[in-house]
């Protein structure tokens, strides 16, 4: 099974055929596969290519520099982690990448801040304002392509155009920067490990290395091979749930980067309100196939599978 090809553009396009031709596609995808390439998402070559800049300057920086954001000093799990922070594969090794994570800022004042200091809050940014604009700016752009998605997938389920969108007002979606670095050759090939994502939808920009696999249905990895501007989108396990399993969150993995290749991938987290109230959605239960799973809090759930990947956050809880 390979990976489908989706056309933003003509998710809005104004012919109504075309449209609903491509959100019959998108449809599709998130119920076969999990997984498609997304291509005229309307974000800029340029932006894409200057995140990749600010991102090798960022991660070139001094070991100390980088370690003054260090993830560990924030309760809401903004800033850098380190080679080995993260474990994504429950029973392999540590994931050998290092990362940066944003989102919105919120003041400490701010209500939400109080009531889930883990969720909410500021960012630990990097010095140069420089690379803080092209984050935020990216964050902007690839923010509006989640939202086109969000409107499509929501026409797709015969749902109001904004059932997903309107849940999304004081969101925890995340931007991450990740750098795989060169490996020893002799160390194991673990770029990130096998795993699902916890939110809605996640939209992965990459650069031209390769590495990313994803798992069909016969359990074989499949590569997803570099497209240039093309984002790669796949369901969460939010979304899975939310859809009564309707749309699948499949597994994937990054195998590590060759002794003398460095990877950059940019993964942005589309990831509601905490308080987003994920109970199945009504066109994806029937009398046949009833709703299989209980409402819980969008926030609550995405917390407990951080606990449960970060080595500190485990440390915290235990
Ligand atoms: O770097 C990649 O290509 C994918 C990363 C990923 O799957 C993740 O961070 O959830
Ligand atoms: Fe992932």
């Amino acid at each position: 099974m390979s990976i489908p090809l989706i056309d933003l553009s003509k998710l809005t396009h104004e012919s109504e055929s075309v449209r609903q031709t491509e959100i019959n596609a998108l449809d599709k995808a998130c119920r076969e596969i999990g997984f498609f390439y997304l291509i005229n998402t309307g974000i800029p070559t340029e932006l894409m290519s200057a995140l990749m800049r600010e991102a090798k300057r960022f991660f070139n920086q001094p070991q100390e520099v980088k370690n003054r954001i260090d993830i560990k000093n924030s309760i809401n799990h903004r800033g850098y982690g380190n080679i080995g922070e993260e474990q994504l594969d429950e029973i392999g090794h540590a994931d050998w990448k290092e990362t940066f994570d944003m989102a919105l800022d919120f003041p400490k004042e701010h209500p939400l801040v109080a009531k889930y200091p883990t969720m909410y809050g500021p960012n630990q940014n990097p010095s140069d304002p420089t690379t803080v604009e092209v984050l935020q700016e990216y964050y902007v752009q690839a923010f509006q392509v989640a939202q086109t998605l969000l409107t499509a997938m929501a026409q797709a389920l015969s749902l109001d155009d904004d059932f997903f969108t309107r849940c999304f007002k004081d969101h925890v979606t995340v931007l991450r920067m990740i750098h795989y670095p060169p490996r020893p050759a002799s160390d194991h090939d673990n770029g990130a490990g096998a795993h699902t994502d916890y939110g809605c939808v996640t939209l992965l920009l990459q650069d031209q290395v390769g590495g990313l696999q994803v798992k069909n249905r016969k359990g074989e990895w499949v590569d997803a091979t570099p497209i240039a501007d093309a984002l790669v989108v796949n369901i969460g396990d939010l979304m899975q749930r939310w859809t009564n399993d309707e749309y699948v969150s499949t597994a994937h993995r990054v195998r590590a980067s060759l002794p003398d290749a460095h990877r950059y991938s940019f993964p942005f987290f589309v990831e509601p309100d905490y308080e987003t109230v994920v109970a199945c959605v009504p066109s994806c239960a029937t009398t046949e196939s009833p709703a299989k799973y209980a409402a819980i809090l969008s926030g609550d759930w995405i917390q407990s599978r951080f606990d449960a990947t970060y080595a500190y956050r485990e440390k915290e809880s235990a």
